[in-house]
């Protein structure tokens, strides 16, 4: 599948940031929504996930997205029981995402222990929902990316990374906690239309650095393999965008 290369846009500070790409979402939205009857975006968690939520939720213009019309996905989920303040879809609830006006039906959460056997089961559980659900891709992925490059909850070095032929996967020992997540696969992030990192302070410099070097390996930084068929933006503030080379064309 063609894939987009990456484009660096740096931002002044992380507030700046989120406002930006709050802004940038409710546009995409509206624009998918022109395409086709529903849109489809996959929220990520970690400080910037629930960033962006509060800044579409302060955007002026985010009534200009039929928010009934909106499909929401995740692309990694904590293995933790529904409203545990630890899990992703909850941070981005105290963030302000149920306030949007979505329709509960098209709020895909992933389930938990109190909704599920395993996390192996909850991941073939979601699978079957993209299946479903998720036929045409997703129009937006936002990904946080880590200190360490993993973007969802695929790790550096972990073997749940290899897996491919799968929609979704379990994974166990995961190095951030808690340990026991489920998380999209990079072969399902492949449908994708936008994918965009949010990235801010200056613990990740490294790790933005690592991701859009040239010759970057997924199983190093993990961060480096998603692309959008169509833009894969790098929403940076200029903490995390420090250790790029003002003369590299994507900087
Ligand atoms: O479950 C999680 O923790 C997230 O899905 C994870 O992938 C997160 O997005 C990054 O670790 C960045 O998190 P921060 O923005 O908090 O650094």
């Amino acid at each position: 599948m063609a894939t987009s290369a990456p484009r660096v846009v740096v931002h002044a500070d992380k507030q700046t940031l989120a406002d930006a790409a709050g802004a940038r979402l409710v546009t995409a939205l509206v624009d998918a929504q022109t395409r086709s009857p529903e849109a489809q975006v996959a929220l990520t968690g970690g400080s910037m996930g629930s960033a962006i939520i509060a800044s579409v939720l302060a955007t002026p213009g985010r009534s200009a997205v039929d928010w009934s019309r909106v499909r929401v996905w995740w692309g990694d989920e904590r293995y933790l029981p529904a409203g545990d303040p630890e899990r992703n879809d909850t941070q981005n609830d105290e963030a302000g995402l149920r306030e949007l006006g979505l329709d509960p039906q098209k709020v895909h959460r992933v389930a938990g222990p109190d909704g599920s056997d395993s996390a192996e089961a909850s991941a073939e559980a979601y699978a079957e929902s993209v299946r479903r659900h998720g036929q045409g891709g997703w129009d937006v992925v936002l990904f946080g990316v880590g200190p360490d490059g993993h973007v969802a909850s695929l790790f550096p070095h972990h073997p749940a990374q290899r897996i491919t032929d799968e929609i979704a996967v379990a994974v166990h020992d995961s190095p951030k906690p808690p340990p026991d997540r489920v998380s999209l696969t990079f072969e399902c992030f492949e449908r994708s239309r936008e994918v965009w990192f949010l990235v801010s302070g200056a613990d990740k410099a490294d790790a933005v650095k690592a991701a859009l070097a040239s010759d970057a390996d997924r199983w190093d930084v993990p961060a480096s393999a998603p692309k959008g068929t169509e833009a894969t933006l790098w929403l940076l503030d200029r903490a995390a965008a420090a250790e790029l080379d003002p003369g590299d064309p994507t900087a």
